[in-house]
């Protein structure tokens, strides 16, 4: 790049800028610049604070962040149950800012699922497992007749392992059942995406793989798209992709991936540790690298060939 560019320079770039595809275009999820502002008792809250997070079609992914990060925020805005106050969200082409009231009904019923952490979020307590499955394929209209219904309830209990469990209730469930029979009434309508928000939050950690396990069917037979949030670690794990949030804004993302050895052909799961750069070129450096440096206010920065240097302020 020069330092004065020519006017045919110019005229270049604004054509090259104007021909690159939109920020999140071959996405399934897209959150540009996410704000969401609560207000309480006169006091403000940044709960969201210009979030920028890419989720592809058929991703199985987690989120991760301490208490307070802005988790079930954001949550609560993809499932369409809350408002961002600026910013952009789509999901599966719908604009989650311009929505109608009508057309968030239809998004709740048809392009998304949910799985909470209480279990009687869940699930109706007077209804069998497989008439909790069966309810939303009624409400959507979408399979005719009650036997056909209750055959794609029982298939679906099937592949989640809880086929045992179809005429009985809630209650007469362990918290693990629940769960699995809650993913099966969350698939049932065909969502393009399941929103998990800490579905393993009052299980064991045996229980909570096995649930894990169960999101990994779902993802890998019906190539549903799914986001969990959690705050297990180990958990966090078990997905390909973990993305944690900061103070309301996605900071730093763990990508794994399989590498077979050529000799022995084990398989080892490879972990690498990101840090997300947003649109405006921002980095968040995780806070232990900053304190090992002593790094505060401002750093030095020296672009090297093929990696940046950043160095703490010399001046101090
Ligand atoms: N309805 C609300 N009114 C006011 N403040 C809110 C509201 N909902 C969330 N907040 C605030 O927004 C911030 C983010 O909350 P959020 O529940 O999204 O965090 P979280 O990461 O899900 O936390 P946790 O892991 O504890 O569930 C917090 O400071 C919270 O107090």
């Amino acid at each position: 790049m020069t330092a004065n560019p020519s006017l045919s320079e110019l005229a270049n770039r604004v054509t090259e800028a104007r021909d690159r595809p939109v920020y999140g275009h071959d996405a399934l999820i897209t959150c540009d610049r996410l704000v969401r502002v609560f207000t309480a008792d006169g006091v403000e809250v940044q709960a969201l604070q210009g979030l920028d997070l890419l989720v592809r079609e058929g991703e199985l992914m987690a989120l991760v962040g301490a208490s307070g990060s802005g988790k079930s925020t954001l949550m609560n805005i993809l499932a369409g149950l809350d408002t961002p106050t600026a910013g952009a969200a789509r999901v599966a082409g719908r604009d989650l800012l311009t929505m109608t009231a009508r057309d968030r009904l239809a998004y709740r019923r048809e392009v998304v699922g949910f799985v909470w952490q209480q279990t009687s979020r869940n699930l109706l307590p007077y209804l069998t497992a497989a008439q909790n499955v069966a309810l939303p394929l009624q409400l959507a209209g979408t399979r005719k007749g009650r036997r056909a219904r209750a055959e794609r309830a029982l298939e679906l209990l099937e592949l989640l392992h809880v086929a045992d469990c179809r005429d009985r209730h809630p209650r007469e469930l362990s918290g693990g059942q629940q769960q699995r029979v809650a993913i099966a009434v969350a698939l049932a309508g065909g969502p393009s995406v399941l929103l998990a928000d800490e579905p393993t939050g009052e299980l064991d950690s045996q229980t909570a793989a096995q649930i894990f396990e169960a999101f990994r069917t779902a993802n890998e037979t019906l190539g549903t798209t799914i986001v969990i949030v959690t705050h297990d670690q180990a958990a966090a794990g078990e997905v390909r992709r973990t993305v944690a949030i900061r103070d309301g804004r996605t900071s730093t993302e763990v990508l794994r991936r399989s590498e077979i050895d050529a000799t022995t052909g084990h398989e080892t799961v490879v972990a690498r540790e990101y840090a997300m750069l947003d649109r405006a070129g921002r980095l968040q450096l995780p806070a232990d690298y900053l304190d090992a440096l002593d790094m505060r206010e401002r750093v030095a920065l020296e672009l090297e060939a093929d990696h940046i240097g950043v160095w703490p302020d010399d001046t101090r």
